[in-house]
């Protein structure tokens, strides 16, 4: 099976609330949530990845902190592993390029919403 390498952003705001993005309808896994970021490419370094993923999709800048979990989720037709990092945001306000909507959501309600499959291990990890 496929396997693509993708890259996550647990962004962590000042009220310790952490950035979810919505999967729209014109995305795979439409209507589940993620962490935004995307896939690594050839030769690339992950954090490197996130940052230019982040900064494409969300308009913004991020400082990359550390790793939270790494992953490997078997999709039906896709097999994802899933890197995920904490990060801040360093310049610029969130905007969903791609998404259908953004939302800061504090950690213990992280639980209540639908997510990709993949990230259920970092939700698990952050999660207070
Ligand atoms: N960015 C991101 N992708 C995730 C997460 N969890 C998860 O299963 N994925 C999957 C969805 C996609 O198959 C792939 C990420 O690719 P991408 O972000 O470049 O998404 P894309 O919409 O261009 O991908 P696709 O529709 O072509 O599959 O990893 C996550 O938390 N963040």
């Amino acid at each position: 099976m496929k396997q693509v390498d993708v890259v996550g952003a647990v962004i962590v705001n000042e009220n310790d609330e952490i950035l979810c993005a919505l999967r729209s309808q014109e995305m795979s896994l439409p209507g589940l949530w993620e962490f935004p970021g995307g896939k690594i490419e050839q030769g690339e370094e992950a954090k490197v990845a996130l940052v230019r993923e982040i900064k494409e999709e969300l308009l913004c800048e991020i400082k990359v902190g550390e790793l939270i979990a790494d992953v490997v989720h078997e999709y039906p037709n896709i097999k994802v592993r899933l890197i995920t990092y904490f990060a801040k945001i360093t310049s610029g306000k969130p905007v969903a390029t791609e998404h259908e909507k953004l939302e800061w959501i504090s950690r213990t309600e992280l639980a209540t919403l639908k997510w990709a499959p993949a990230d259920i291990p970092t939700v698990e990890q952050i999660q207070t």
